[in-house]
């Protein structure tokens, strides 16, 4: 299992280590002492989700705040997505920065993602079945979100705006200007 710390403090990719053989395949997908050791980070996850959506679906730009900010670890059981986190933690030096990371079945990649981080992502395969552990409980009345189409986040989905598919909730969220930093 490989950790890579990404530009944005706190974001980590993370590279299983597959054993492959004549029947298949194995590997861990989560480790908690691993994760801990590698990140320095002391999770607990509590609840997992898992959602499928069809090519050229936008999800997010999501968090939570308050007791229900939510750290997520991201993985694709089947399909490809452009896995978005973007950095809104209160004077962050890299306050509004995006990364982009493409997870997929073949590629069995993970991002870690902690609070303080809106989340989305897009669907660039047929379809795609995304897998992810949060350490908060799902709390309707804590969410806050960001239209995924900003303009002044621009970010590049890799799908055609004629192929977008977003949900009415996300096609009216507020604009990056409006949200309110994270304090953490
Ligand atoms: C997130 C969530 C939703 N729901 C219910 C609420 C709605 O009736 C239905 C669909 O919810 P929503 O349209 O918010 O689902 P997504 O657009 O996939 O939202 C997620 O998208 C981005 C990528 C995220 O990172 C968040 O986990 C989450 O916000 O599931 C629950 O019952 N529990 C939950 O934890």
């Amino acid at each position: 299992m490989k950790f890579k710390e990404t530009i944005l403090k706190g974001c980590f990719e993370i590279e299983p280590q597959l054993f492959a053989d004549e029947r298949g395949y194995f590997y861990e997908s989560y480790h908690l002492k691993k994760f801990q050791e590698n990140t320095g980070i002391d999770i607990q996850f509590v609840q997992d989700n898992e959602s499928k959506s069809k090519y050229g679906v936008v999800r997010g730009l999501h968090l939570q705040r308050g007791e229900f900010a939510q750290a997520k670890l991201v993985r694709v059981l089947s399909g490809k997505i452009l896995d978005i986190a973007v950095d809104v933690r209160k004077d962050s030096p890299t306050y509004g920065q995006s990364i982009a990371v493409e997870l997929s079945d073949e590629n069995k990649k993970q991002l870690f993602i902690p609070t303080g981080f809106l989340h989305g992502f897009s669907v660039l395969s047929d379809e795609a079945v995304v897998y992810y552990k949060c350490d908060a409980f799902y709390n309707k009345a804590s969410e806050d979100g960001v239209n995924p189409l900003d303009m002044d986040l621009q970010i590049d989905w890799q799908i055609p705006s004629s192929d977008m598919l977003l949900s009415e909730k996300d096609r009216h969220a507020k604009s990056f200007r409006e949200l309110t930093p994270v304090s953490l």
